[in-house]
Formats: C-alpha cells, sequence, structure tokens
C-alpha cells in the first residue's frame, strides 16, 4: 500500500501546485464561467454556492480531464486527440470546456473537458494510465460539501485515489483564462517560434520538410522597396478579391496574398491540424508573403489580399472562450505586430453588415473551410474576429465600409491610399 501511494504521490509532486489552481467550467458561451478552487479541508459555504456545485456535478459521476503537459506541442495533439474520442463518444451536451489555471499567470492553462452526468466514460482505466490527463470525479459527501477526486496510476497498474479536494468558489480572475497561453501556442510572434513549431510538425507531417525547405532556401526578411504596400482584410465574403483586383489595375501595382500560393498544397492538411500548428503554418506564410513584397515594392506598388492582421485576428478569435468581452482588451501585448515582420504601410478593414455579408456569400456558394463554415454560424465568433482585427496595433488598421457597390469601395479605397500613401 505505502509503494502504491508512494508512487502515485510522485505522479501529484509532477503535477505541482494543483492544489493552488483555479478551474473555470464554461457552461453557456454567453455567461461567465463558474470558478471554483480547490482546499485540502472543507470549508463553510454559502449554501448558493453548493447549489451552484450541484448545477454543475450534480445527477450521475460527473468527471474532468485536464491535459497537463507543458510541452505546448504535446498539449495541442493530446487535447485535439481527447476532444475527437469524447466527441465520437458521447452524447451531445455532455462535454463542456473546463481550464485549470493559475490566475492572471501566462502559459499556466490546461485545457479540458467535463464530462456531465456519465456513470461512466470512454477510456478511464486508459486516460488514468497515461501521463498526461489529470483525471478526476466529483463527489457530494453527507455534509453536502463537494469534492475533487483525483486519479493516478499505482505500482500495479491500477487506477488509485491519490488526494481529494474540497471544492471552493473562486473569484474570477481579471483576464480570462483562455486567454493565458495565447502566445507562443495561438500567435507566434517571430519567424524563429513559428519554424519551431513547423520543425515540430514535421513528426506527423513529413510533407513539412519540403515546406521548410521552401522556405529556408527563398526568405528575405529585409525591405528594400519604396513603393507602398497596402494590405485589404475582413472576414470572408466582404469583398476582398473583388477589391484587390481592381485596385491592382487601377494603381498598375503588384497583387500578392497570404497564404501565398506556393504554400497551397499544403494548406488543406494543416487546416484540418490542431490550433498550434494550423496557426505556425499561417505564421510562417506570412513572412514568405513578406519576402515577395520586399522584391516586389521594389518595383511598383503592392496591394496583399489578407496578412499578419488576419493570421492574429482568427486565432485570438478562437483561442478566447465565451464572450466577446473575454477577449485581451485594446492595448494588450497578444495585438502587437511581430517585430521581424515587414510592416505595409497602410491596412484597410472591410466591413459589412452580417446581413449583406450573408447575402454575398450565398451568391458565391464555393466550398467553406471548417472555420468559415463556424463564422457563418457564429455571430459571437464573427464578432470577436472583427474586435480583434481592430486591436491589432502598428500598423492598426483603417476601418473601411465596404457595404456599396464596388466602384464606389474602389473610390473610396483610392482617396485613402492617395491620403496616406501619398501616391
Ligand atoms: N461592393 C460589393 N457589392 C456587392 N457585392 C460585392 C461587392 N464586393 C464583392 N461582392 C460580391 O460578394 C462576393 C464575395 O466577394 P469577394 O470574393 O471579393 O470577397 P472576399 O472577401 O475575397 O471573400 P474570401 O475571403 O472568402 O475569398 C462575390 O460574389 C462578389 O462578387
Ligand atoms: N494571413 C492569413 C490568411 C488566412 N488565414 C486563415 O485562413 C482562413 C481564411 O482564409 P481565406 O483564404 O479562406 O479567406 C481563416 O480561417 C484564417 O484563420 C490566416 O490565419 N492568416
Amino acid at each position: 500500500m505505502f509503494l502504491r501511494l508512494n508512487m502515485a504521490k510522485r505522479v501529484l509532486c509532477r503535477l505541482g501546485q494543483w492544489c493552488s489552481r483555479v478551474f473555470a467550467v464554461e457552461c453557456e458561451p454567453n455567461s461567465d464561467p463558474v470558478y471554483f478552487g480547490l482546499s485540502k479541508n472543507p470549508q463553510a459555504s454559502l449554501s448558493g454556492e453548493q447549489q451552484t456545485f450541484e448545477k454543475i456535478f450534480g445527477g450521475a459521476k460527473s468527471y474532468s480531464l485536464h491535459i497537463c503537459t507543458d510541452d505546448r506541442f504535446q498539449r495541442a495533439m493530446r487535447y485535439e486527440d481527447l476532444k475527437n474520442n469524447l466527441i465520437s463518444a458521447l452524447p451531445r451536451g455532455s462535454l463542456l470546456d473546463v481550464f485549470s489555471f493559475l490566475p492572471d499567470v501566462k502559459n499556466s492553462l490546461f485545457r479540458g473537458f467535463l464530462i456531465k452526468d456519465a456513470e461512466a466514460i470512454p477510456m478511464f482505466h486508459e486516460l488514468v494510465m497515461g501521463s498526461w490527463v489529470n483525471v478526476c470525479t466529483y463527489v457530494q459527501e453527507e455534509d453536502g460539501q463537494w469534492w475533487q477526486h483525483l486519479w493516478s496510476k499505482s505500482e500495479d497498474a491500477t487506477e488509485v485515489l491519490v488526494d481529494k479536494y474540497c471544492l471552493v468558489p473562486a473569484r474570477m480572475p481579471q483576464y480570462h483564462p483562455s486567454t493565458l497561453n495565447i502566445m507562443g501556442n495561438d500567435v507566434f510572434y517571430s519567424f524563429g517560434d513559428a519554424h519551431k513549431v513547423m520543425e515540430k510538425s514535421v513528426e506527423i507531417i513529413p510533407e513539412t520538410k519540403e515546406l521548410l525547405e521552401l522556405v529556408d532556401q527563398n526568405l528575405t526578411l529585409k525591405r528594400d522597396g519604396q513603393f507602398p504596400v497596402i494590405v485589404i482584410e475582413g472576414l470572408d465574403a466582404t469583398g476582398k478579391t473583388t477589391l484587390t483586383r481592381s485596385l491592382t489595375a487601377e494603381l498598375s501595382a503588384a497583387l500578392l496574398g497570404s497564404p501565398p500560393q506556393c504554400l497551397s498544397p499544403w494548406r488543406q492538411r494543416f487546416d484540418s491540424e490542431p490550433a498550434l500548428l494550423r496557426r505556425a503554418f499561417y505564421a510562417m506564410g506570412n513572412y514568405i508573403t513578406a519576402s515577395q513584397i520586399a522584391v516586389a515594392s521594389q518595383h511598383s506598388p503592392v496591394v496583399v489580399d489578407r496578412y499578419w492582421h488576419s493570421t492574429a485576428a482568427y486565432a485570438i478569435a478562437t483561442a478566447v472562450a465565451g464572450k466577446v468581452s473575454n477577449l485581451p482588451g485594446p492595448g494588450s501585448e497578444v495585438y502587437r505586430w511581430p517585430s521581424d515582420l515587414l510592416r505595409p504601410d497602410l491596412v484597410l478593414l472591410l466591413t459589412v453588415s452580417p446581413e449583406e455579408r450573408l447575402r454575398r456569400l450565398s451568391v458565391r456558394g464555393v466550398e467553406k473551410t471548417r472555420e468559415e463554415a463556424e463564422l457563418e454560424a457564429n455571430h459571437l465568433f464573427r464578432t470577436k474576429v472583427e474586435q480583434a482585427y481592430k486591436r491589432v496595433e502598428d500598423p492598426a488598421c483603417v476601418v473601411v465600409d465596404a457595404s456599396p457597390p464596388p466602384d464606389q469601395v474602389l473610390q473610396q479605397v483610392l482617396l485613402l491610399i492617395r491620403d496616406k500613401c501619398h501616391l
């Protein structure tokens, strides 16, 4: 028995600070999560607090699974795997997002799931035996208090209860927990960091090797060109393609885009990978486009269809759970421009009403990426993307009302360009 617990305790030490962690259960996308902390001893609590726990953990058994590894690559891969397994095995509505974190401590977030009202969960034994997920069950004792039971692996490879903690209410932190890991997991602020993730991804996508060779052979990060560089941004179907084409003709400019054409063979593959890889792919795309801009802007003005604003805005909006107000506020470091990425002279954000965007989407009717399909269905997500666009800094974007007919939008944009870029 001593040996069994000893091993389990070692597991606990490796997790460190478990007891100082705060947990956030996302019950509804449009309301604040329920926060709770852990205590070794029962604490006097208000009946309302116990009722909240009852609402979340009551019914049949509840389980929580938390991916606990500091390795961002492992964390991303394991999380996606677990999510896909749980979604395919459990009834709809029984799975909630749970965040475990150290309040306001960057990179302390472990994402996980709460499985409500289930007698048993798929893979319980395998999950407990693994070293990368913390499996907890929730139990109400006779005095009415709710406890978290933490399970681990014993010497003889059976599940053992290693510790139990009383649930106590916790204060809402200043920053929503889903914002804590954005930098370096969802958004990359240097070529080197995105490159590191791409190098790791060769292990699971061998074709990435060719992509890296292409990048390593062709990249110039210095901008020598004197001609202006104008980026056109916006949600899908806001009119970027239409405008960039007419603008290019009007200014006798070069037309580029991010991700660049040369990444097309890999795009679909990366779109179906976990966020860490997908975002590193688009970040890499910006550096290749930057290299193309550096060359093209020596000869003519350059118009760019999507660039860094898109990469950052979609990544931040996807990473941040729940309400629009959960986004990091204006001025947050998550919106800063990577210091080694070529800066354009002007970034224009095309906006149209949701109704007009849907009308344009239906007229066009082409194949959608998963993220675009989500955008269409999800007003909350769309609002978060647009807000994140507007918060990216240095250069910030200039908002353009793109609802008038194409030639009027073009004239409006030409005026802006003449004013800001002296063309
Ligand atoms: N100013 C406009 N008024 C009315 N319709 C427009 C306007 N601009 C573009 N459209 C139409 O809206 C649809 C979407 O336009 P477009 O392809 O230019 O958008 P986009 O922003 O490039 O989309 P995506 O990012 O998904 O490629 C097209 O059918 C286009 O003809
Ligand atoms: N610079 C970019 C460009 C695009 N993305 C991602 O691609 C999707 C939209 O691109 P479309 O070509 O279909 O308009 C969207 O999901 C973005 O996440 C990006 O990240 N960075």
